[in-house]
């Protein structure tokens, strides 16, 4: 019997194949395992595409992380993570923590809060499901938070506005305070733990790759193939061509590359794709970041871990602190930064690598430019996936069709979807239990 064939191993493609009961191949482009997990290292320093620390929640997969993958490899960290606004440090999430901004800016955020959630003016939007994310923003947390934070931060995060997205993906992502954390926070007597992401845990060595590379040594009962992409798939006769000029041919297939890039491939295969999918693919629409990884000579001169940015006069939204967060990941007297500009149109490495300069020496995560010893740019096609007007429809006429060729997706990008690590593990090893029958 062929075996099942899972595209792509990053986090999903590894949880799948260790989950699987049967026989699998596992087909990776890149020269190694991890998808967007792999860490680089830089002049001794070591960078994570971005941010990548690591929350547990699922028991069976918090069990395989502490005591397989990374047994005693763990450490863990509590969440030092800021907000620079107005240019003073308040603490993250900026909902519950306005005490220390000028003190017009939280008397419009509370006065907001209470019309929004109290007041006769957020009736409207209390009686009814908000249409999009800019409602659900003046829903739970009032005008002064949207006009102060919200909508210009996630602006630049999403690059549309939030009234072209939908609320869909919010989740547990973005915090809804109460009155009380929202008063406590303005008097300065709140708690820092609020949020998914309050403590997080992160490998002792080798960056958060050492994930990936502690789920590859356990797999069992298949193969990997890495420096390996498919280049058509024909659904009907079960068969995905590689680029090495194979044709594998697959029991079951499980994909977790990008659905549109899926659709594509399958739209080259001989059993093809109706129109309206291939169409539907064309609409589906994701952010492109750039993040600039950065050293510095000398110690963090700022304790955060990262650090939003909601002011147009900088370029980056976020900046994140691979030094500050753990300091083995860059040498004695060496702090370092992720830098990340989200867009759509072209940015160039060497413009982001300028922005990346100045909005750090700006924002005082360090002290003068020429403390600067490298800035190297680094792009993630498919960052962010957009929860637009189209992005329903046109996922249902893909995922309608997946389900008729008889082909599973799994992970952020397989799924199109807005997720943590977390959840690629938790969507392979749904695919898997599927498949296990
Ligand atoms: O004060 C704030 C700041 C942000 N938000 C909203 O939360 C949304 C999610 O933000 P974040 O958790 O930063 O999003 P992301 O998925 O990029 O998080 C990953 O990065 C790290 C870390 O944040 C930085 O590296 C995190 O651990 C990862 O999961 C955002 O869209 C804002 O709208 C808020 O409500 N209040």
């Amino acid at each position: 019997m062929d075996p099942i064939v899972i595209l792509g191993a990053g986090l999903a493609g590894l949880s799948a194949a260790h989950f699987l009961q049967r026989p699998w191949r596992l087909i990776e482009k890149s020269e190694r395992v991890g998808g967007l997990i792999k860490t680089e290292v830089i002049e001794g320093c070591a960078f994570d595409p971005t941010g990548h620390w690591l929350h547990l929640r699922d028991p069976e997969i918090k069990e395989l992380v502490n005591t397989r993958w990374l047994p005693e490899q763990l450490v863990t960290i509590q969440r030092k993570a800021a907000i620079y606004s107005r240019g003073v440090f308040t603490r993250f999430p900026y909902q519950v923590n306005t005490h220390g901004l000028p003190a017009e800016v939280v008397a419009e955020n509370l006065i907001g809060y209470v019309e929004a959630v109290y007041g006769e003016k957020g009736r409207e939007l209390r009686e009814r499901e908000p249409r999009d994310f800019a409602e659900f923003i003046l829903r739970y947390m009032g005008e002064g938070f949207a006009k102060n934070f919200m909508f210009p931060y996630n602006k630049k995060l999403w690059t549309v506005d939030p009234s072209e997205l939908s609320a869909a993906w919010v989740g547990r992502f973005v915090p809804r305070p109460t009155l009380k954390e929202v008063v406590d926070g303005a008097l300065g007597v709140g708690s820092d733990a609020l949020g998914y992401n309050a403590s997080f845990v992160y490998p002792r060595e080798g960056g958060i790759e050492s994930l990936a590379r502690g789920m590859l040594a356990h797999l069992k009962g298949g193969e990997l193939s890495v420096n390996t992409e498919p280049t058509a798939i024909d659904w009907k006769a079960r068969q995905v061509t590689l680029s090495d000029g194979r044709t594998l041919g697959y029991s079951e297939l499980l994909s977790t590359i990008s659905l549109p890039g899926l659709v594509r491939l399958v739209a080259k295969g001989a059993s093809g794709v109706p129109d309206e999918v291939l169409a539907a693919a064309g609409r589906l629409r994701a952010t492109t970041v750039t993040y600039v990884c950065v050293a510095a000579r000398g110690k963090n001169p700022q304790p955060w871990h990262w650090i939003y940015l909601p002011e147009p006069e900088f370029k980056t939204y976020r900046i994140g602190s691979p030094s500050a967060v753990y300091a083995p990941l860059a040498p004695p007297d060496t702090s370092t930064f992720y830098v990340e500009y989200s867009h759509h149109g072209e940015l160039s490495m060497a413009q982001a690598e300028s922005y990346a300069v100045e909005d750090l020496v700006r924002s005082r995560m360090v002290n003068a430019a020429d403390d600067i010893l490298f800035a190297r740019a680094r792009e993630i096609p498919h960052a962010y996936v957009l929860y637009d007007t189209a992005y329903g429809p046109a996922k249902t006429e893909i995922l309608r069709f997946l389900e008729h060729a008889g082909i599973l997706t799994a992970g952020r990008y397989g799924q199109w979807e807005y997720s943590s690590m977390e959840d690629a593990i938790l969507g392979g090893r749904a695919c898997a239990r599927r498949l296990n029958g």
